[in-house]
């Protein structure tokens, strides 16, 4: 799963070391799901280990400003802590949280975007958007390893690049947990498993999409008995070969949107929760309360999740982003719910704006940037002058940064939203409306 930070704190100039056991008393949790204890000012991450807890653990390593432990034995237990409930969860770098009580793991998520967003002046309440906490992802990709013949199908390890061989997974959406097993059962079976990268997975209104990543090159006789059976279950099936950056099909996927249907290349940029998606956007479109009159920019659209319901509601909507074959596909998604007021455009972000952009006349933006945030942008966006910013985060860390900026250039934060969309890791969504 690509999303995944370092699920452990690690202290600079780590030192090895073997220290006697010590009791530790845990006063919170980390984000990514670790304790947090304090001896004489100084900072212990004690792995797995959750805020009330008292463990003897071990000291494995020391640094100058943290030391990092690993627990043995639990003396006392969080009324937090659960049963996890996949058998892998102690292995698999997939999910960090699942030793939490869910509403916990969701306390704990609005706690820590508080913190990331301290310097910002915000709402008295952060909203949340919460959803099944399992079988919510509708894409995963899957890594493969063969290793004297014995192959390994799964996610990466939580604390090596080793791969965790998983015959089930739970956060996958139904079809994807039907379907895997059983693929996975085809492949082991067969010697060109050790031809593969990785697997991709998809399901959208369309069914089941698998994408093989080929390492080397695969005869197509040696791709037909695969064919065979992806066929026979009613899947499509799609050989990425070695050079191949990704693969393009004539009839593209797609998932419903606002009523609007949007269609997308297998291997584009799609939310991964769907759930969350349909909630996200129509939380968008309320947050903006939009009219006829309005002028919206939606940066960094894809091929269209929020900028064709913005246009169902706004008077114009700009739509920019910097894969052109995504901008193609937002133009036919348009072009196919008949929006005439939408507009795709090609442009990177991060250099300088072209004149289109910078002599819009908008009355409204929204941002949806990736990890990096949207910080070369934000001077342009701030000269524009909309009456309010609807920004739409993967990385706190960014957004905060970036809303310090819009801050500092007139805005005021006045509505914040966890949003759940990866429920059992520490990743967390946000969307913030700040006005001018
Ligand atoms: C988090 S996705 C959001 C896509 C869309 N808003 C959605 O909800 O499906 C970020 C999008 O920004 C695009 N992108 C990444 N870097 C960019 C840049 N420098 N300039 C413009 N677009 C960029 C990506 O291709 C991707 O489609
Ligand atoms: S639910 Fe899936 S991703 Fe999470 S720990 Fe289990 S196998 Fe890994």
């Amino acid at each position: 799963m690509k999303h995944r930070s370092n699920r452990r704190a690690r202290p600079s100039q780590d030192k090895p070391i073997s220290s006697p056991i010590r009791t530790f008393t845990i006063e919170n949790t980390t984000h990514e799901g670790h304790g947090v204890a304090r001896e004489n000012g100084k900072v212990t991450f004690v792995e797995g280990s959750l805020a009330g807890e008292q463990v003897e653990a071990r000291v494995i390593k020391e640094g100058r400003q943290f030391n990092q432990a690993i627990p043995l034995k639990r003396l006392q237990d969080s009324p937090a802590r659960v049963q996890p409930p996949c058998p892998y969860f102690e292995q698999c770098g997939g999910c960090q949280l699942q030793h939490m009580a869910v509403a916990a793991q969701r306390d704990l998520k609005v706690d820590w975007l508080k913190g990331q967003f301290r310097k910002l002046s915000l709402p008295d309440e952060m909203s949340r958007l919460e959803g099944h906490d399992f079988g919510y992802r509708r894409r995963a990709r899957i890594s493969v390893f063969v290793k004297n013949g014995q192959a390994q199908i799964g996610f990466r390890a939580k604390s090596s690049n080793t791969i965790v061989d998983i015959e089930q997974c739970q956060v996958l959406a139904p079809a994807l947990q039907t379907i895997y097993p059983a693929l996975r059962e085809q492949l082991i079976a067969t010697p060109l498993v050790a031809k593969l990268g990785h697997i991709e997975l998809l399901h959208d209104e369309q069914g089941v999409c698998v994408i093989l990543r080929q390492s080397r090159d695969v005869s197509e006789s040696d791709q037909q008995p695969l064919d065979d059976w992806a066929k026979a279950q009613g899947i499509t099936l799609l050989w990425q070969v070695p050079e191949q950056k990704k693969v393009a099909i004539d009839a593209p996927r797609h998932y419903t949107i606002d009523n609007l249907a949007l269609n997308f290349q297998p291997q584009d940029f799609i939310q991964v929760n769907a759930e969350i998606n349909q909630a996200m956007v129509a939380q968008a479109m309320s947050w903006l309360s939009l009219s006829a009159e309005d002028v919206v920019l939606d940066l960094f659209c894809g091929a269209g999740n929020f900028s064709l319901p913005l246009a169902k509601r706004a008077g114009r909507v700009l739509a920019v982003e910097a894969i052109e074959s995504m901008v193609e596909m937002g133009q036919s998604n348009a072009a196919q719910a008949q929006l005439d007021n939408l507009e795709f455009l090609a442009a990177d972000l991060t250099q300088a704006p072209p004149n289109r952009l910078k002599k819009a006349k908008i009355t409204k933006a929204l941002l949806d940037p990736p990890r990096a945030g949207a910080f070369e942008f934000l001077p342009t966006l701030v000269r524009l002058k909309p009456q309010q910013i609807l920004y739409v985060s993967c990385n706190a860390s960014t957004l905060a940064r970036d809303a310090e900026y819009l801050v500092e250039n007139g805005f005021r934060v006045t509505k914040v939203c966890m949003m759940d969309m990866f429920p059992h890791t520490s990743h967390v969504e946000a969307m913030m409306l700040l006005q001018k």
